[in-house]
């Protein structure tokens, strides 16, 4: 298995007095598309929002363990959360453009960091949506409604967004499954193109999703990590009893 690119270490997670992840170990490899799959309220999501310190926002959140990104506990004194998702960036299941143009949806971040140059901001812009498969629908109306676009372009959009401010990580909780399947699929191509430059986690529901875009699956069950390894050998050779059993409709 390649290196990690991040490493979560002993990690467990409590709202209040619930423990919803139980000693999480699972190093996420550098460059390639981890898919986290697993039966709903298993804690797919609250693994995700862990990598970008996202769970933070709950009061009653308590972690143990660590999570390593580059050399650094990212739950360790001095990390800034704020400068940290700008390098580990999030597409949410529901595209949620601000109600601003398409231009300034892309160009916010980059605003944000205190870009001001404005032929730099519409390049990075147009290198953003390109990179997200975008451009071409909508290089004709940059400054229309962002909110005007279909559900799969606002989706696309979101990702550019998140790509624009050129994190290292993206972590995408089932960017696909409020879509229909001609956007899901532009979107799981988008997902493949994207790997090359992005470290990419997914959380989803949908199988066919992980064994198609991922490289590598993680299986959680009731907050605990069952198997991890590459996504052709974790759906062809599961290597214990519950994943078979999930991946074969027995339960979840
Ligand atoms: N802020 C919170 N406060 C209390 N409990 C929470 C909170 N967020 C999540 N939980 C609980 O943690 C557990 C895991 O939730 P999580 O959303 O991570 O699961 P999931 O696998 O992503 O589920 P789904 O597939 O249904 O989205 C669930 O029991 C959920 O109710």
């Amino acid at each position: 298995m390649p290196a990690g690119k991040i490493s979560i270490k002993n990690f467990s997670v409590f709202f209040g007095e619930k423990q919803v992840l139980f000693d999480i170990n699972l190093d996420i490899p550098e460059n390639k598309v981890t898919a986290i799959i697993g039966p709903s309220g298993c804690g797919k999501s609250t693994l995700l929002r862990s990598i970008n310190r996202m769970n933070d926002f709950f009061e009653n959140m308590r972690i143990q363990g660590e999570i390593i990104f580059e050399n650094q506990n990212i739950y360790g004194n001095g990390v800034d959360p704020v400068k940290l998702r700008q390098r580990i960036g999030m597409v949410f299941q529901k595209p949620n453009p601000f109600p601003k143009s398409i231009f300034e949806n892309v160009a916010y971040g980059l605003k944000i960091q205190g870009w001001r140059d404005k032929k730099a901001i519409a390049q990075r812009v147009e290198e953003s949506l390109k990179a997200a498969a975008l451009w071409d629908e909508v290089k004709d109306r940059l400054h229309g409604s962002a909110l005007l676009l279909s559900g799969g372009q606002q989706q696309r959009l979101c990702i550019a967004r998140a790509i624009a401010v050129e994190p290292e990580v993206l972590l995408m909780d089932e960017p696909a499954s409020a879509l229909d399947p001609i956007a899901t699929a532009r979107i799981e191509e988008l997902i493949k193109t994207l790997k090359d430059q992005y470290t990419i986690v997914l959380v989803t529901h949908n199988m066919q999703e992980a064994a198609r875009t991922s490289d590598y699956t993680a299986f959680l069950l009731m907050g605990k990590l069952v198997e991890f390894g590459p996504t052709h050998q974790i759906f062809t050779n599961p290597q214990k009893k519950e994943t078979e059993d999930y991946l074969t409709g027995r339960f979840g």
